[in-house]
């Protein structure tokens, strides 16, 4: 079915990660949809490490970097920081789990994001995880999240909306017409949507064992 790949790709620093047999699923779905909330629970059950695109930048700006700013107002607008930055965390991030399975949270948010992570690191991924929900409810999530986020405020929230069907739908559709979109009822209450996740997880459906 998917591909898992030999993956020849380049650390932050220009280092090659040779001969690596990598495996990586995007978590994709609109803001509020439960894609952390789902990913810890993969994480828990096959091994996988949970990489979120967005706690990424959050921990960029803590750290004091001098692209902090630059991410800091972005994310306070809702749009997506360019990828040079965001597949560097990644990059960096991945080599130091020492893990060869990875849930790729919120990225590829655009199709720049898309294109610049496959030509940089050679990776596709083995398959898209898509958390579908209605903006109603992912609305109602955000709101009372009270994680402190800064962007959970209802006029960033209409942002990054809009963001998401404008820019971040489309690559679902890209993977889609490719065959690697795996669609979750992300409305249901978390277990449920855990079950359904479960299905494209165990062995006789997965491309990826645990
Ligand atoms: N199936 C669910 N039913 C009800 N509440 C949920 C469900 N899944 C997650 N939540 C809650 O909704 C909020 C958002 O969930 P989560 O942080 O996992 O979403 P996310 O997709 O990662 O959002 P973001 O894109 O903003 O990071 C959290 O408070 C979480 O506890
Ligand atoms: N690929 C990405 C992912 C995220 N961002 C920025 O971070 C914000 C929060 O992301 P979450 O996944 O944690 O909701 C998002 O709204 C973007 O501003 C990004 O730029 N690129
Ligand atoms: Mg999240």
């Amino acid at each position: 079915m998917g591909t898992v790949l030999d993956a020849a790709t380049k650390d932050a620093n220009g280092s090659l990660l040779t001969d690596k047999k990598v495996t990586v699923v995007f978590v994709l779905g609109g803001p509020g949809s439960g894609k952390g909330t789902q990913c810890a629970n993969i994480v828990e059950h096959y091994g996988y490490t949970h990489l979120s695109a967005g706690d990424l930048l959050r921990a960029e700006i803590k750290s004091g970097s001098e692209n902090g700013t630059m991410i800091q107002n972005m994310i306070k607008e809702g749009k997506i920081v360019p990828s040079e930055v965001t597949i560097k965390l990644l990059q960096r991030a991945m080599n130091e789990s020492g893990n060869d399975k990875f849930l790729i949270d919120g990225f590829p948010r655009n199709e720049e994001n898309r294109a610049a992570f496959e030509l940089v690191t050679g990776m596709e991924p083995t398959f898209v995880l898509f958390f579908d929900c209605l903006e109603e409810e992912m609305e109602r999530r955000l709101l009372s999240r009270n994680q402190g986020r800064e962007d959970d405020n209802i006029e960033t929230i209409r942002k990054r909306f809009r963001v998401y069907m404008e820019s971040s739908l489309p690559v679902i559709e890209y993977y889609n017409s490719k065959g690697k979109v795996r669609k979750i009822d992300a409305a249901k209450p978390v277990e449920e949507v855990f079950e359904a996740v479960k299905e494209v997880f165990t062995p006789s459906n997965a491309e990826v064992a645990a």
